[in-house]
Parts: structure tokens; sequence; C-alpha cells
């Protein structure tokens, strides 16, 4: 049985006092539900692991570099975010695969740093709008899960998230029968990949535009293990609907 994952990604929002919707956040999940993770920015990660101590709410980061240490001004490396008391960090979203020119390759590499030091891996991949009308999204999955996710993927190093570029911060959603194609692909990639034991242990996520509205209907699908969460995981009056859904799913 895979666990139900309910994951927050704050993108780059929230100071301080953001601190206080997370406790609000805390105080509606209870241990029964779906597992829920908060990725705020990384200036947050000490306090909110901090705060979020002895809570159901684990903590992760949004990126990593792929050396442990080193020259990279501004990067923060996977030890500095498991020194935190991070949990999880999230690699290869479409905002840095677009916006910071980042290939499968280094996608791959950030995972095995991720690996080493500990964390859970949540490897994003999509299409975007145009791979979809030119019926490619099937290609370009194929493509990302073969170069962005090393060989040693396990149930327990590695969750995955299905974020069709065109749906992220959008209010587009895939209909289920997208998402239901869409996962059941992965599924099946990954089973003939790594076997049945860790192919089916993969948690995968769906992303983009999931709002309390449509939660409920996404999570009907098999494959469809939680969801990764971008504007509506900033208020804890949205989140809670949805992590309520997934665990009742
Ligand atoms: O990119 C996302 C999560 O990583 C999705 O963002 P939205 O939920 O705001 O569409």
């Amino acid at each position: 049985m895979r666990r139900k994952l309910a994951a927050g990604n704050w993108k780059m929002n929230g100071t301080g006092n953001a601190l206080s919707e997370l406790a609000e956040l805390a105080q509606q999940v209870s241990p029964g539900d779906a597992e829920t993770l908060i990725c705020p920015p990384a200036t947050l990660l000490f306090p909110a692991c901090e705060r979020m101590r002895g809570t159901p709410i684990v903590i992760g980061a949004q990126d990593c570099n792929s050396e442990d240490a080193g020259a990279f001004t501004g990067d923060i490396s996977a030890p500095m975010i498991a020194d935190s008391g991070a949990s999880y960090v999230i690699v290869g979203h479409s905002e840095r695969r677009e916006g910071y020119g980042e290939t499968d390759a280094t996608v791959a590499a950030k995972t095995r740093a991720a690996w080493r030091a500990g964390l859970t891996a949540i490897i994003c991949i999509g299409e975007s709008g145009d791979d979809r009308a030119a019926d490619k999204t099937l290609d370009i999955i194929a493509d990302q899960l073969a170069g962005s996710v090393p060989d040693t993927a396990t149930g327990e190093n590695t969750v995955i998230a299905y974020e069709p570029i065109w749906a992220i911060g959008t209010g587009k959603v895939p209909s289920l029968d997208q998402i239901i194609e869409v996962h059941d692909f992965i599924r099946n990639s990954l089973i003939t990949r790594f076997g049945a034991p860790q192919g089916t242990a993969i948690r995968l996520l769906y992303g983009g535009s999931v709002k309390p509205s449509n939660a409920a209907e996404i999570f009907t699908a098999e494959n469809v293990d939680g969801a990764l969460v971008g504007g509506a995981s900033l208020k804890a009056a949205d989140f809670t609907p949805i992590i309520k859904a997934l665990s009742q799913s």
C-alpha cells in the first residue's frame, strides 16, 4: 500500500510570518490523515522544521545543488537541507527546467545528491502545452523518466510528480481521463524498468491547479497517490480540504 502524500510547494512565497500559517495547518491535520509535506523557501527550512517538530507535518526543500558543497554562490546543498531537519526535496520542477536550463541529466544528478543526504527526491516531469497539442505527451514523459530518474530509484527514496506545464498556475486542469492515461503510463513504465515491487511502490503525484473544488475527482484515479500543490498550499484554509479529500480517497 502506498501512503498518500499531500505536498505543498510554496515556491518563492513566504517570510517569517508564514510560519503562523504552518502552525494553523498543523492544527488541522491529524496523524491518520495523508502524509502532509510543506516545501517552504530555503530561508524558512530551519524554523519550519523547528515549528513542525512533534506535528504530523514534514518539511522539504524546493531544489538542491548536485554537489554536496563548494563554490556555488546562492545555492543550497542536499546535506544542508537534511541538516535543517527536512526530509524531502523537489527536483526538476518545470520552473527550474525552463527558467534555469536544467536538463534531465541535471535533475538525475540532483536526485542522486538528495539520496546521498538521505532525502526523498520528488522528481517533477510534465509536457508543455505545445507538446500536448502535438500529441507528444507520452513521448516526453518517457524521455523525462528515462533521463531524470536514476537506476536505483525505490519507493523510499523517490516520488514522481506529473505536472503538465500548461496546468501550473493557470486554473486549467487536464481531464480525469488525461490524468489517468499519464499516471497509468508512468506506473507501467516504472514497473517495466524497476520490476513490480519498486515500480509499484514509487508514489505518483499530480500537480497543476489542484484546488479544493477539483481535488476529490483527481484523487479517484488509481495511480494518483497525492498532489503537488502550489497556490492552494499557501493558506491552511485552502490546503486542508485538499488533504482531507486525499485522506478520504
Ligand atoms: O507547480 C505547482 C506545484 O509544484 C503547481 O502550482 P499550482 O498549484 O499553483 O498550479
